[in-house]
């Protein structure tokens, strides 16, 4: 079966700036991919190329099967975008939003109206239908970024940083909204700073630094990379972990030290592997 998205050798070069440094990676379709990467690692810059938004300097990349720089606008109706920056216009109301939208993917009139009201109750806005955008919370607006971007029913979701902002609840309430679509059929890249976010919602997930792909896989995989157990030391320099191939040899590690002040061994998790991999903590 084709990929939903297919990435290869690509790269992106601003001046003598190399944001993104020949990726290549495929998303199955149906698959929920998260894309973790420290500030500046080149996440946005390959979202906005992925979505057409961006030309790659060189490689290519093929969503739903199409170019997206040979073949941009059927690339373009097959795809849902949720930007960083919240994008709807929140001079307008919830309901001329997705009506604009759906307008502008020539939706026809009848089919249109039905999918809006569809959406906005999936999404529980029905009932601000008719409120000005810039009234609603945050949470709300994502939900409607999200709605918007199901309205010309897309075969790939892309999702920069959805949950930026939101508090706890608001931010599982989106999770339960991407899990749904992805039992839906839903193919969907997400790129976050949040590791919990990542361990609940993805199949499998890129580390990004320094525009290069560090690591690929799904958490099992990369636990079982760099060690299911880890055992973390409380230096005066900071936290040290070091791996161990499972929780027993890290117990078994701890246990042979004369002086074990400060030590504790436990399961390794995504935060561990993203630190010891680019040697920063995620803010
Ligand atoms: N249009 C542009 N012109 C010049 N440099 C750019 C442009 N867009 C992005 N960059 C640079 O590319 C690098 C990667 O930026 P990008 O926004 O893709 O990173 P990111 O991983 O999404 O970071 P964050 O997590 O902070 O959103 C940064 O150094 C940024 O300043």
């Amino acid at each position: 079966m084709n990929p939903a998205v297919s990435v290869q050798n690509v790269s992106k070069v601003y001046g003598d700036l190399q944001v993104v440094n020949n990726l290549s990676f495929n998303i199955a379709k149906g698959e929920l991919f998260g894309f973790l990467g420290p500030n500046g690692a080149g996440k946005s810059t390959t979202v906005r190329m992925l979505t057409t938004l961006t030309r790659p300097s060189s490689g290519t990349i093929e969503v739903a099967g199409y170019d997206v720089v040979q073949q941009a606008r059927l690339a373009k109706r097959s795809i849902g975008v949720v930007l960083q920056q919240v994008s709807v216009d929140v001079d307008l109301t919830v309901w001329e939003n997705m009506e604009y939208h759906g307008r502008l993917h020539h939706i026809p009139r009848g089919e249109r109206q039905e999918r809006i009201d569809r959406w906005l109750e999936y999404v529980e806005l029905t009932n601000r239908r008719d409120v000005l955008v810039k009234t609603l919370s945050g949470g709300m607006k994502r939900r409607l970024q999200i709605a918007r971007s199901l309205l010309h029913q897309p075969d790939i979701l892309f999702l920069d940083e959805p949950t930026v902002g939101l508090d706890p609840q608001t931010r599982r309430r989106l999770w339960e909204i991407l899990l749904d679509l992805k039992q839906q059929g839903m193919t969907m890249l997400l790129t976050t700073h949040y590791m919990e976010e990542v361990e609940y919602l993805c199949d499998r997930i890129g580390i990004l630094d320094s525009g290069q792909l560090i690591e690929l896989g799904t958490l099992e995989e990369l636990r079982r990379n760099h060690g299911e157990g880890v055992v973390v030391t409380h230096t005066t320099e900071g936290l040290q972990s070091q791996f161990f191939p499972n929780l027993q040899d890290a117990n078994h590690y701890i246990n042979q030290q004369g002086d074990r002040t400060g030590m504790m061994a436990r399961e390794s998790n995504l935060e561990d592997i993203f630190v010891e991999l680019t040697g920063r903590q995620l803010d």
